[in-house]
């Protein structure tokens, strides 16, 4: 790839672009003027690029047939082994498939990405190779991470691992349902407005969203850096603290890694709940979709905490209700700027680039109508807004969730967890192909509102199965103050050894 000085028509065009008018003679001048800086780009041009090492060998793998992939959790299956020991020896793991695994093709869940392949390895996947897992595979995930259902994708719904037709949850649908079926051991998936809790609450797992800036996300596709969070989702709280372990610490790549607090989580299972103090959020269960048996659920889950030894109140946190509303700009024109846009990464911030990526996402702009229709209605939103007004609501959200953050953290002044439900419903039937547009937004957005709040306040939040409504699994998400995903793990684990929340 070579850069030439641009003919003088096209020097007229993007000065129009910028609202300058030049004369012969200024596109003239300009044009020479450019030439040094031109010369400098084909000098980056002909450098080789800086990218991590690939280490363990790996094939392309295939897709699975309909007959071995009945819910269509799986994208790719490709087996990747790791070091021969490890703390995750033994252990199986799938790939959300916005997370680089090289050699093997990648899509987001968007058939505009359809033949990409990664040149390099996200750093988690290299930390769980070399702690000795073995990789299985990509699993199927919501168009662009851009919704909490499971039928946006390009290649087809994903089916409810309890109940076929209805929804596995999102954005980490896959991740969800391999985990649940027990395909797999564990897997990773991807959180900015509740992409990790909310196919976990409706699939029947465990899955954490760490604090941000505790696991690099370095290697998976963004969406927006404040948002954007990665963690693991699992079958048992030991399994999701042992990958914890693995997955946490800066890799000197992530900007957002500043002074993570990495702990040994698995020194966290069975201390128990004794003296810990939880309070339940009052508006967690008010959300205008709640539905009747989940809140109930929840609340009576909540009482065996305090059969556990823990004490266990109610406290209200007004400001929670609005945590959706303040999400909105970050999460809107975050992904318009940075993930569509900005090819993915944007500007601004010493990462590790994909360039790789960067050029062939760039090709959604020829293909925009095979967009889902949740990323065209949040991307039309964020260029309209973007448009009319510039970014202020963006930086005005994002400074108002500083005072979000702040209204948790006086809850965790009194309280060492805050509980609510993940979702306010259970799993709901996915919607039929015919079905309207309004419709399928409402099945992609109606649950995160009680999730998305903790990725911009940071918070490391959890959803954990606590039981069973018309044969289909309720989550309750337990929040921490930040980098204490300790303490979550210590009460989640407690609960689970109550018995099977199957039978709850
Ligand atoms: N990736 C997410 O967490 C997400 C979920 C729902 C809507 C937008 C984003």
């Amino acid at each position: 790839m070579t850069v030439v000085l641009p003919t003088p028509a096209q020097l007229r065009s993007v000065a129009e672009q910028c609202g300058l008018s030049l004369t012969d003679d200024d596109v003239t001048s300009f044009r020479g003027l450019m030439q040094g800086s031109i010369e400098a780009y084909n000098l980056v041009a002909a450098m080789p690029d800086e990218l991590p090492e690939v280490k363990y060998p790996r094939t392309p793998g295939y897709r699975p047939s309909a007959e071995e992939n009945p819910r269509n959790a799986w994208y790719r299956k490709s087996t990747v082994k790791g070091a021969a020991s490890g703390k995750l020896k033994g252990k199986t793991v799938a790939l959300k498939d916005n997370i680089m695994l090289a050699g093997v093709p990648m899509t987001n869940g968007s058939s505009t990405l359809e033949g990409y392949v990664p040149d390099f390895d996200a750093t988690i996947v290299t930390r769980m190779l070399d702690a000795g897992a073995e990789i299985a595979g990509k699993v199927h995930c919501e168009h662009f991470c851009l919704s909490g259902g499971s039928h946006t994708g390009s290649y087809g719904p994903v089916h409810n691992p309890h109940k076929m037709g209805y929804s596995a949850g999102g954005s980490s649908s896959g991740s969800g349902v391999v985990v649940s079926l027990g395909e797999v051991d564990m897997a990773i998936g991807g959180d900015q407005g509740g992409s990790i809790r909310m196919p976990a609450s409706f699939c029947g797992i465990y899955g954490m969203k760490p604090t941000w800036g505790l696991v690099p996300y370095t290697g998976i596709m963004p969406i927006e850096i404040y948002v954007d969070h990665t963690g693991p989702m699992t079958a048992t709280v030991a399994d999701n603290a042992l990958l914890l372990e693995v997955l946490a610490g800066d890799d000197g790549y992530d900007p957002r890694i500043k002074s993570p607090k990495v702990e040994e989580y698995t020194k966290a299972l069975g201390q128990g709940v004794k003296g810990m103090k939880i309070g339940i959020v009052k508006e967690g269960f008010e959300q205008p979709t709640a539905e009747a048996a989940v809140n109930e659920s929840v609340r009576e889950a909540a009482k065996r905490f305090k059969d556990l030894g823990a004490t266990v109140e109610t406290v209200s946190i007004p400001m929670h209700l609005l945590g959706g509303a303040i999400w909105t700009p970050i999460g809107t024109e975050g992904l318009t700027q940075t993930m569509m846009f900005g090819d993915g990464y944007g500007l601004s911030r010493g990462d590790l680039y994909s360039t790789s990526l960067m050029d062939f996402h760039r090709g959604w702009r020829r293909q925009a109508d095979s967009l889902s229709e949740t990323t065209k209605l949040f991307m039309m939103l964020g260029t309209y807004i973007n448009n009319n007004f510039g970014p202020r609501f963006y930086g005005k959200a994002l400074n108002i969730s500083r005072r979000l953050t702040a209204a948790y953290d006086k809850a965790f002044g009194d309280y060492d967890l805050l509980l609510m439900p993940t979702t306010p419903m259970k799993a709901t039937k996915l919607p039929e192909p015919n079905a309207s547009r309004e419709e399928y937004v409402a099945r992609a957005l109606e649950m995160i509102s009680n999730t998305a709040p903790f990725d911009i306040t940071h918070h490391p939040a959890m959803s954990l199965p606590c039981g069973m409504v018309d044969g289909l699994p309720v989550g309750l998400m337990l929040a921490g103050r930040m980098f204490e995903e300790s303490t979550i793990y210590r009460a989640a684990h407690a609960f689970e050894q109550i018995g099977d929340w199957k039978k709850m």
